[in-house]
């Protein structure tokens, strides 16, 4: 199992964003700002749901790869810290009784 994390890609994605090398496709959507990243992700969003429906298993993993990595764009360029996000599903897990439940074995 691998121990890379979406708090590692996260990391990568600020120092990247902010790094102006012209070959970091990081930095040229931190230079295009929100709205391209907006569109990419939404265009990431559809070919995911697009493999998917047509049962493209690795079309599934790579595009959800794609999506991800464009989703915490997203979130770097809006101000919005992953663990943000992490503390909200959280939040609603533990209003939801679901992993008391689950500890409980049912
Ligand atoms: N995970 C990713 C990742 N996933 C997808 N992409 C890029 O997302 C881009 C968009 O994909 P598309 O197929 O839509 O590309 P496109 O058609 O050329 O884009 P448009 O012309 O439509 O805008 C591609 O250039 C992919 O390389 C990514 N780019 C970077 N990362 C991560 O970010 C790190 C830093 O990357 P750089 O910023 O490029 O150094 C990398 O080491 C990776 O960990």
């Amino acid at each position: 199992m691998s121990t890379f994390s979406l708090q590692d890609l996260e990391k990568i994605i600020a120092e990247r964003g902010r790094s102006g090398d012209a070959n970091s496709w990081t930095a040229k959507l931190f230079a295009k700002g929100i709205d391209k990243a907006a569109q990419k992700l939404g265009e990431e969003a559809v070919e995911t749901v697009i493999s998917a429906v047509k049962g493209d298993r690795q079309g599934v993993v790579a595009e959800s790869a794609d999506l991800i990595y464009h989703w915490l764009v997203l979130l770097a360029l809006a101000g919005v810290p992953l663990s943000e996000v992490i503390s909200e599903l959280e939040r609603r897990t533990a209003q939801s009784g679901v992993a008391e439940k689950a500890s409980r074995g049912g």
